[in-house]
């Protein structure tokens, strides 16, 4: 499936930044485009892969590229005032050849949470391909404007976009690490994930024909009916050489263990779906009761069958209760199979329904907020000042 992607604010220009160094390794081909916007100059020049034309800094005027300071409302008001700014990157697009836009934002911050649902909607209201969205949640110790801006931004992204896919974290963070350290290893997580998911729908020309591949048609129809997604992984390692089973290259004349090959593989897959699905997702939830789900079986393709899927994706159907759940599988010649999954239209989500709870209560002190906010902008522009005069 090929994207538009468009990173927001400060983790949606890396995100975005990783997936195109994903693609350059994996041969993936899943970013068609990337841009990056932002409302400080600096993050923008952090980026390493996004084309310099494809980086744009809006809200100049207001915040002279200093950034929003974690002002939700300030990041939504730059982002409406100069969508023409952003619109004249995607305009430089072939979006002929794009099935999908993603935008992807932190919804702790300012620029991104604010940004990222005017764009989505601005999106919508001109092309006809999906717009999906990619949030990230901010750690539950980020404080507690991170939180609100979060509970916030979620309520509109949701609603601006056909699907909004969602990482959540504070399930990922890692001690002992520095943040950025952290961070780095959590969007190689992130492009992982949904590297496989998007790869799937692009094998092509060239590649071996498997037997039953994920079109770019499945991935939209289990995303559409809107609402949040969220995603589980497992992988193992396999060797390239062996083939399906080590014994294949023992035994000349198939027979009995290729029957035995053929089990191991089917074991291994289905084994891989349980994993994937009860282990850790990008959004924990209760998993029963999705409304759909995709099942993506990667690896080279002598460790992929269609018996193992077809299991998974019954079990699958089983735990979840959905009626809607498609499999298939992402031909590879990675040295590992890798059973990715969505789900789509998930509703038992503790996170997101604390986060609406903040929401609520926010409405009662929102004075104090919002003088946290402003003081929040103070200290970030004073902050800029002193670090970041060389640059203007
Ligand atoms: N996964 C991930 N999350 C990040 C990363 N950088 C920041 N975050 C999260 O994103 C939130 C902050 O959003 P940013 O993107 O830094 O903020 P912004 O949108 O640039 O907005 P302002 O800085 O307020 O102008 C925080 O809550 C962090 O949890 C990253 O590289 N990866």
């Amino acid at each position: 499936m090929k994207l538009a992607m468009i990173g927001f604010g400060q983790a949606g220009g890396k995100i975005v930044d990783r997936f195109l160094d994903y693609d350059d390794r994996t041969g993936s081909g899943i970013v068609r485009a990337a841009i990056a916007v932002n409302s400080a100059k600096a993050d923008l020049m952090g980026l390493k892969n996004i084309p310099q034309e494809n980086r744009v800094l809006i809200g100049q005027a207001r915040v002279k590229g200093h950034g929003v300071g974690a002002d939700n409302e300030l990041g939504a008001e730059v982002a409406e005032e100069d969508i023409d700014e952003v619109q004249n990157a995607i305009d430089a697009i072939p979006t002929h050849e794009v099935d999908a836009f993603l935008v992807v934002a932190g919804m702790g911050g300012g620029t991104g949470s604010g940004g990222a649902p005017v764009l989505a909607k601005h999106l919508k209201r001109i092309y006809t391909i999906p717009v999906y969205g990619l949030g990230v949640l901010p750690g539950t110790d980020e404080g507690g404007i991170y939180t609100l801006n979060a509970a916030r931004s979620f309520q509109t992204f949701v609603r601006e976009v056909d699907n909004l896919m969602v990482f959540d974290n504070d399930s990922w963070r890692q001690t002992g690490e520095s943040v950025e350290g952290g961070y780095e290893q959590i969007n190689e997580e992130i492009v992982r994930r949904f590297g496989i998911l998007f790869g799937a729908g692009e094998v092509g020309d060239g590649q071996e024909v498997a037997e039953s591949v994920v079109d770019s048609s499945e991935i939209i129809n289990t995303l559409s009916g809107g609402g949040v997604s969220t995603v589980g992984f497992a992988s193992e390692e396999v060797d390239m050489n062996t083939g399906g089973g080590l014994l294949s290259r023992f035994t000349g004349d198939g027979g009995g263990d290729d029957n035995l090959d053929a089990a191991n593989t089917t074991n291994r897959i289905t084994s891989l779906v349980r994993k994937a699905a009860l282990g850790r997702l990008t959004l924990p939830c209760e998993i029963e009761g999705t409304e759909r789900a995709l099942l993506v079986l990667a690896g080279p393709s002598e460790y992929l069958n269609r018996k193992g899927i077809e299991r998974g994706r019954k079990w699958l159907e089983e735990e979840t209760g959905s009626m809607e759940v498609r499999g298939g599988d992402y031909p590879r010649e990675e040295p590992e199979v890798a059973a990715a999954i969505l789900l789509s239209g998930v509703t038992n989500v503790p996170r997101i329904k604390r986060l609406q709870q903040v929401a609520i209560e926010a409405q009662d002190n929102i004075d104090d907020i919002q003088q946290e906010s402003e003081e929040n902008l103070e200290e970030l522009v004073e902050d800029d000042e002193d670090e970041l005069e060389p640059l203007f």
